[in-house]
């Protein structure tokens, strides 16, 4: 079986190419894959398939030819990963597999149709614009920070901290603790502090986050979108570019009235064959 290697800001992807949908992909066998000592290591899975041959994707096969199957590292799928989706989009064009039309190239998702702008190096997604809807805790160790819910097709929860807890201090080895009232499937807890004026943005935010199925990764571009949202609500501003450093990186988020665009890099840094045997289905 081929795969391929990539990230976005240092959030790493193998990538399975299986184009026709005849591959059976279960979560042990994903699991094994990101595994960072007996596998490839990754923080996730995007697996390549026309969307005409995955039964969650065949309505988008007009409107995208490639459905993006994303998982998440503990074999768990996710409706959106927005540094995947670029990462993804770099692999169909380097591959031959697509071409961009005037600088687009659509991907289905779970959470629908994202339009790509190809500039370049630069991939920029348009995620929609982030819905900002809820107010709720996360819990770290002893701290208990107040946050904001957020949707930008996954759940994110986004906890600026507060004077005196330094986002380097943070212990993010363990699941913060989070209320499945409000999010019943799992969240991707953001946690910000604000960055010094950056050229080209009107703010500038640093996170760290914890990723529902993937643990800490060094970027999340979706929960990069939610970040921007709420960094901007509090503001006092409706639209905005802001500048999102992740350890892994920058990430820029531009906020529409009706957009979420997220860009960043996108490379690939490996292409090889799996051992079937090593990921049994
Ligand atoms: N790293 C991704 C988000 C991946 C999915 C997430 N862990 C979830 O379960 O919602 C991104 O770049 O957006």
């Amino acid at each position: 079986m081929r795969f391929s290697k990539g990230h976005g800001a240092g959030n790493d992807f193998v990538i399975l190419p299986d184009p026709d949908g005849r591959l059976t992909l279960g979560p042990a066998q994903v699991a094994a894959l990101c595994d960072r000592h007996r596998g490839i290591g990754a923080d996730g899975v995007l697996r390549v398939v026309r969307s005409a041959k995955h039964p969650e994707a065949v309505d988008h096969a007009g409107a995208a030819e490639w459905f993006m199957d994303y998982r998440n590292a503990d074999g768990s799928t996710a409706e959106m990963c927005g540094n995947g989706v670029r990462v993804f989009i770099r692999y169909l064009l380097t591959t031959g597999l697509a071409e961009a039309t005037a600088g687009n190239l659509p991907i289905a998702t779970r959470a629908g149709v994202v339009r790509a702008r190809i500039d370049g190096d630069t991939i920029a997604v348009d995620l929609g614009r982030p819905r900002v809807y809820d107010r709720s805790t996360a819990t770290l160790g002893q701290l208990t920070l107040p946050g904001t819910a957020v949707d930008c097709g996954n759940p994110h929860l986004v906890c600026p901290l507060p004077g005196g807890v330094e986002l380097a201090d943070l212990d993010l080895t363990r699941s913060p603790g989070f209320d499945p009232a409000t999010f019943p499937d799992g969240v991707n807890v953001e946690f910000t502090t604000p960055g010094e004026p950056v050229g080209g943005a009107d703010l500038h935010v640093r996170m760290r986050v914890h990723e529902r199925g993937s643990a800490e990764t060094l970027a999340c571009g979706s929960g990069a979108c939610a970040v921007a949202a709420v960094a901007l609500r509090d503001a006092g501003l409706d639209t905005g570019v802001v500048a999102v450093d992740v350890p892994g990186g920058r990430l820029t988020v531009t906020v529409g009235a009706d957009s979420g665009w997220l860009a960043g890099p996108a490379v690939l840094v490996a292409h090889g064959e799996l051992d079937p045997a090593a990921f049994p289905a």
